[in-house]
């Protein structure tokens, strides 16, 4: 699938001045509730009106949502109040039913986006439509699985599609419900620059505190849109209490958002920018010249260790390297998360090519 610039159509169409809005409870639970949301969000800058359905949850025997009745709440809250709405899809029976009830925007939660076999009924059942159709990225941190489900859909001749980044499980403890891993997202914006994106702060997030800060954030990469769970008493709300934010904060949070331009022509602001950006390329050039001098040594070791049969991988040096490094790094303003990214990619390479060397 090649990227188009109208894969940008659907979104061009709202003729926004403002990232796109999703945002709505995360499970419809009555009529009056979604009713009430939908009209606190009316004079909000909220497109789509959100609610879950069907909601996949970790563990059985929390509340799974409440179903089909729940479409015709949205539709309601679509006639009241001109927002249009967008429910979660997880196989062909609730994209008939989402149909049926000519919901606006169906999408694919990142549980279902693991699943080309779920991703593939979807997209059958979605054949030609041209409802818009977003997929959450997977809870793994796979691209090449995320771009296959939005291939199965644009296969399956649906055109107006767009990705939404809910960031990424990991066993170990963070600060987020879902590390971000912004670079996977950012993969898929540089491979795909025209399918909008939208980032899911809550679910990122899992507290309504970090939801601004992280919105932020997506807004400075230029993301299209944002979606943020949105309930009149989050407290009190079904599922995922402590992620969802009031429609009064919802506003809030517009207001303090800081929305980028993604270019100025402004003469001064280029050439400054032209200038730092030459300086970036010179900084570049040298990172990989001192790499390959590294990797040079790392050879020079492994034909030393060949000569006297020695292991390539040597742990207690390893580790220190590591932790001067840490502490270099603080000193140069990087840090920790970054020095060991890069330390170990570059300990990695090493090791290959010192395999190479050594087996050759
Ligand atoms: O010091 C060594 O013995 C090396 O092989 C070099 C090096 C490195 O790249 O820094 C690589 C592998 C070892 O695990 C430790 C360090």
């Amino acid at each position: 699938m090649e990227n188009k610039k109208e894969f940008r159509n659907w979104l061009e169409a709202h003729r926004l001045e403002h990232p796109l809005v999703i945002a709505g409870p995360c499970s419809a639970e009555t009529e009056e509730q979604v009713l009430k949301i939908a009209h606190e969000l009316k004079d909000s800058d909220t497109t789509y009106l959100r609610a879950g359905i069907w909601k996949p949850r970790t563990r059985p025997g929390n509340f799974e949502g409440v179903g089909a009745i729940g479409l015709k709440w949205l539709q309601k809250a679509k006639a009241e109040t001109g927002l249009l709405t967008a429910t979660e899809v997880a196989n062909r029976a609730h994209v008939d039913l989402a149909l049926e009830h000519d919901i606006d925007l169906l999408w694919i939660g990142a549980r279902s986006t693991v699943s080309p076999f779920i991703v593939q009924e979807i997209a059958d059942a979605l054949q030609g439509t041209d409802k818009v159709v977003l997929v959450k990225n997977p809870v793994n941190p796979d691209l090449a699985l995320w771009i296959g489900a939005v291939e199965r859909l644009y296969t399956a001749d649906i055109k107006n599609l767009g990705v939404i980044h809910r960031g990424f499980s990991t066993y170990d403890k963070s600060k987020y419900r879902n590390n971000p891993e912004w670079q996977i997202a950012v993969d898929f914006q540089s491979k795909y620059p025209d399918i909008p994106l939208i980032c899911d702060p809550s679910h990122i997030t899992g507290k309504r505190d970090m939801i601004l800060e992280v919105s932020q954030t997506a807004l400075d990469l230029n993301y299209d849109g944002l979606m943020i769970e949105t309930h009149y008493d989050p407290d009190n709300a079904w599922s995922d209490a402590a992620q969802q934010v009031t429609p009064d904060s919802l506003k809030q949070i517009f207001l303090d958002l800081r929305i980028r331009k993604e270019h100025d022509d402004e003469a001064g602001y280029q050439s400054k920018l032209s200038q730092l950006r030459a300086q970036i390329d010179v900084i570049d050039n040298a990172i990989i010249e001192t790499m390959g001098k590294r990797m040079k040594t790392a050879d020079s070791i492994g034909a030393l260790k060949k000569s006297r049969n020695v292991a390539v991988l040597q742990s207690k040096r390893w580790n220190e390297i590591l932790g001067k490094m840490i502490l270099e790094g603080e000193e140069h303003g990087l840090s920790e998360e970054f020095i060991l990214r890069v330390f170990k990619a570059i300990h990695q390479e090493s090791i290959n090519h010192q395999e190479k060397v050594i087996n050759g």
